[in-house]
């Protein structure tokens, strides 16, 4: 059976898909700003390789792990939502499949769980509540 990558239509599509979706996360002011010090080319170049490699194309990502990129971001579930949604009128804006952008898509959600930045607990009670929290997220890395 070809892969998502196969079917998504290879290394061009990939292109054009992650380029629309940089266009558009670019123009997004709720998320743009995350983007302001990182350097679009090699950005653009990471993320093709890492759709590639997730998709089941050739590219190895060679970035580091989704976890260590995003941490201390501040990235909350709406803005992970709103990239999402920019992801998804990328897919379908080349072409693609409304039931493979679906794949696509739900396929990424977990990806939550890496990028969203943990909250910290409401304290429970007044003493050290907050610091534990800091100790058990440093040690979790
Ligand atoms: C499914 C969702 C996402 C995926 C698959 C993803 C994937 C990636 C990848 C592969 C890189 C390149 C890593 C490297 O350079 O080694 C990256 C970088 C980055 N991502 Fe994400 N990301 C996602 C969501 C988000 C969201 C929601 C935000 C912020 C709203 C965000 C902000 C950034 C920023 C600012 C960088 C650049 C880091 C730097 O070069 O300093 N990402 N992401």
């Amino acid at each position: 059976m070809p892969s998502i990558y196969d079917r998504l239509g290879g290394a061009p599509a990939l292109t054009a898909v992650v380029d629309d979706f940089y266009r558009r996360v670019y123009a997004d002011p709720e998320v743009a700003g995350f983007f302001a010090g990182a350097d679009p080319d090699r950005l653009e170049r990471r993320q093709v390789e890492y759709f590639s490699t997730v998709l089941g194309g050739p590219a190895g990502y060679r970035g580091a792990s989704l976890r260590r990129v995003h941490q201390g971001m501040g990235i909350t579930r709406r803005h992970f939502d709103r990239v999402l949604r920019h992801l998804t009128a990328a897919l379908t804006t080349v072409g693609v499949p409304q039931e493979l952008v679906d794949h696509i898509i739900e396929a990424l959600d977990p990806l939550a769980d890496d990028i969203v930045a943990p909250r910290p607990p409401r304290a429970r009670s007044r003493r050290g509540g907050s610091r534990i929290w800091v100790w058990s997220s440093a040690l979790r890395g």
